[in-house]
């Protein structure tokens, strides 16, 4: 049977069985199998195309089963999910995706084959629109039908829903969740001043000044040796619109305060050179503090890469005793403005996760807003448009620091940065993204700067 297919499933049972992460293990697989381009695009397809509609499938199979999923062996359900995937969302012939599904049983769970068999055909008797209508048509109210129709947890529809309601744009949700079941198209950034500008290299973005699409990204990322990356347009205006909010003067001191794995601290240390700042970074896990150090091993400029918790810094131990002129907090979160790019976190978020992680957030957002200089700026991102974690975090905070801080007008920043005009709703002070509007991650950024002299923006003399 093909090895593809092979590939695919024991990335199924490892993100089952051990906590993988689908785009971390696939690509060893893939080398590992020694499949050709083809072959593992197709393995890159059915992994991620099956763990994303994973929802929508158990639902197909549960009904073509009789019987609900859970009452299912976890090999034998990942051989029909991926089966499912090939008859209902790819162009494999039917016989070929119901042998080979059958074939891969036999391998897995030999005493399942005949179940695979007859599940898969009952299957492929009906098209995926009319799954579709049989799975709204079974759900027991119009939230779990959305839900099942387009692979989201009900709690994760509803709080997209929340995060869209309170930009009056909740007629776009049907959008939103179709895009996070796209593949994302790579997005690369140049850094500036390190390697060509965009529309030297590919097609700029719509957006972010410094980043472009190309028919051979990844070639293009080796022949530059770290200066061109993979990097989501939304994180590139995310760490922007820090660089950006006003003209950097030679000496200040900039902290990325979770770094890992260093993409926006490659971006941000590109820009302080430029301007003649400097840049120190810190992260909380060793193997994602190395992927830092990778990062900015492109930039030639000294950026200290320290492993330590957030919460507990002194800014004077990382040579900025009066404090640092702009901190990066790109807060640890759900994660849920990137599903498109995660195939496996929507299933393995919770609830519970929600409440933990916007405790962290508030402290590690009181840590940095300490750290700031008087005047100095503070961006808080999240990849998730959630809003206990974006205006949640972000409202408590304002509240805590009162008057000694000043939420600006991120949406004017960043729409200042933009190539063209983002279509931004909301406060008009904050920004979120979206995939569905602006085909970014859904990433939420807000800029507050700590009172006292205007150190980022002012005419006080360079220190
Ligand atoms: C959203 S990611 C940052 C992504 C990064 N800015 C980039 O663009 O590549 C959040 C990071 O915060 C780290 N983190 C979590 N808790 C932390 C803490 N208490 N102190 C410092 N870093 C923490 C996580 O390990 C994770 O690497």
């Amino acid at each position: 049977m093909a090895r593809s297919r092979i590939v695919a499933y024991e990335v199924l049972e490892a993100v089952r069985d051990s906590d993988a992460y689908a785009n971390l293990l696939l690509p060893t697989r893939i080398e590992r199998a020694r499949l050709s381009e083809a072959d593992a695009a197709f393995a890159t397809e059915l992994t991620y195309g099956t763990l994303r509609m994973q929802g929508f499938y158990d639902a197909v199979i549960a009904l073509a089963a009789g019987r609900p999923t859970a009452q299912v062996d976890p090999p034998v359900l990942d051989v029909l999910r991926l089966g499912v995937h090939q008859l209902l969302a790819t162009r494999v012939a039917t016989h070929a995706a119901v042998n080979e599904s059958v074939a891969l049983a036999r391998r897995v769970a030999p005493a399942a084959a005949g179940f695979v068999n007859a599940v898969l055909r009952t299957v492929s008797r009906r098209e995926a629109d009319d799954w579709r209508s049989l799975v709204a048509d079974e759900a027991g109210s119009p939230d779990e039908a959305l839900a099942a129709v387009h692979s989201h947890p009900v709690w994760v529809v509803r709080a997209l829903r929340t995060a869209l309601e309170r930009e009056g744009r909740g007629e776009e949700l049907v959008a939103l969740l179709e895009a996070d079941n796209a593949a994302p198209r790579v997005n690369l950034v140049s850094l500036p001043g390190l390697a060509e500008p965009p529309a030297e290299l590919g097609e700029p973005d719509r957006y972010s000044p410094v980043g472009l699409t190309a028919p051979e990204p990844l070639r293009l990322v080796a022949e530059h040796d770290g200066r061109v990356r993979v990097q989501d347009e939304g994180s590139q205006l995310a760490a922007l619109a820090l660089s950006r909010v006003a003209p950097v003067r030679p000496g200040e001191r900039w902290l990325d305060l979770c770094a890992g794995p260093g993409g926006k601290t490659a971006l941000l240390a590109a820009e302080a050179l430029a301007g003649g700042a400097s840049v120190v970074a810190n992260e909380v896990v060793p193997a994602r503090a190395e992927l830092v150090r990778r990062a900015v091993a492109a930039v030639p400029a000294d950026v200290p890469v320290d492993v330590a918790d957030g919460r507990d810094l002194d800014p004077a131990e990382r040579g900025a005793p009066d404090g640092f002129d702009r901190i990066l907090l790109d807060a640890p979160c759900t994660g849920l403005g990137a599903l498109r790019r995660r195939p496996e976190a929507r299933w393995r978020k919770a609830p519970a996760d929600v409440a933990e992680l916007t405790e962290l957030q508030g402290e590690l957002a009181d840590s940095a807003f300490r750290a700031l200089a008087p005047g100095g700026v503070l961006a808080y991102v999240t990849c998730s448009p959630h809003a206990s974690e974006t205006h949640g975090t972000l409202g408590r905070a304002l509240a805590r620091w009162g008057a000694e801080a000043e939420l600006l007008d991120t949406a004017d920043v960043v729409q200042s940065l933009s190539r063209h005009p983002l279509d931004l709703a909301g406060d008009g002070r904050t920004v979120q993204l979206w995939p569905h509007r602006h085909g970014t991650d859904a990433m939420f950024i807000a800029l507050v700067r700590r009172a006292g002299s205007d150190r980022p923006s002012g005419d006080e003399p360079a220190r």
